[in-house]
């Protein structure tokens, strides 16, 4: 098993507070794992960690072997940890096909020219086209971000992310806020991620954790708590203890 990505012993302090207290995760290449763990447990904490947000107290984060403590979030973009993020971070005046576009062409080291010669480069048109398809974007493409449905805006930015080229995706909890009935169709797109991109899911939501995931990390009190397969994690009583026993909570 080659691992992707791992924390060694981090630690974030806020003040006397340890919101990341001793994590050593391990992601391994092509994992479906997700990170669950109650209102406050430091999942959020831990994501900004891994992607440069935050500075470690201590510790190390470690990028297919490489150390990236230090780098910056960009730098980390560019060797492929990509985040999809809770607040919508998307551009309201643009369309999703402009919003790709962008995307897409600045991994292509095009992005100095303006969008609509970008949209006419035979490369950039067909990466849009595929991640509109792939994403069911490709009915509301022309349609400005500001007009979509909230789960077409996920959908939306979950799609940036991959345009990103990730080798290694954190899904930051990307059903939270939409509608019951515009789920399925965002668990459907997660599921059909390519299996080569390794992804951690960060989620609240049990249904999609144990529909996507195999394996399962509980982080408690900034801690890992537990770790293991779907199956193991759902019926370890100390689990549902502290967490599966509060029911599905939502923060
Ligand atoms: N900048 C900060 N300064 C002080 N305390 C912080 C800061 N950021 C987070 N915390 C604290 O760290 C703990 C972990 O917070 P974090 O947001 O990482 O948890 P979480 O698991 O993501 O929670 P949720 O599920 O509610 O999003 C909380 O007690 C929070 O109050």
């Amino acid at each position: 098993m080659t691992t992707v990505l791992e924390t060694r012993n981090l630690v974030k302090r806020f003040g006397a507070f340890a919101a990341t207290n001793d994590v050593s995760l391990k992601v391994e290449k092509g994992a479906r794992q997700a990170l669950i763990g109650p209102n406050g447990a430091g999942k959020t904490t831990l994501i900004n960690l891994l992607t440069g947000v935050l500075e470690p107290t201590s510790g190390s984060v470690i990028l297919e072997g490489q150390d990236i403590t230090r780098l910056p979030s960009h730098q980390r973009v560019r060797r492929g940890i990509v985040r999809t993020f809770q607040i919508n971070q998307l551009f309201n005046e643009l369309t999703p096909l402009q919003s790709l576009a962008l995307t897409v062409s600045n991994q292509l080291g095009i992005s100095g020219r303006l969008w609509q010669a970008l949209g006419r480069d035979e490369r950039v048109a067909q990466r849009c086209d595929e991640l509109l398809k792939q994403f069911h974007l490709d009915d509301v493409q022309d349609q400005k971000v500001a007009l979509l449905a909230y789960g077409k805006r996920r959908q939306l930015e979950i799609a940036t992310a991959l345009a990103c080229n990730p080798r290694m995706l954190l899904l930051d909890e990307p059903v939270a806020g939409v509608p019951e009935g515009e789920r399925q169709e965002i668990f459907d797109i997660v599921n059909a991620l390519p299996a080569e991109v390794t992804v951690l899911l960060i989620e609240h939501d049990m249904d999609l954790v144990f529909n996507f995931a195999r394996t399962v990390s509980v982080l408690v009190n900034g801690a890992l708590f537990a770790e293991g397969d779907v199956k193991s994690i759902a019926s370890d009583p100390r689990v549902k203890s502290v967490y599966l026993g509060e029911g599905t909570p939502h923060g």
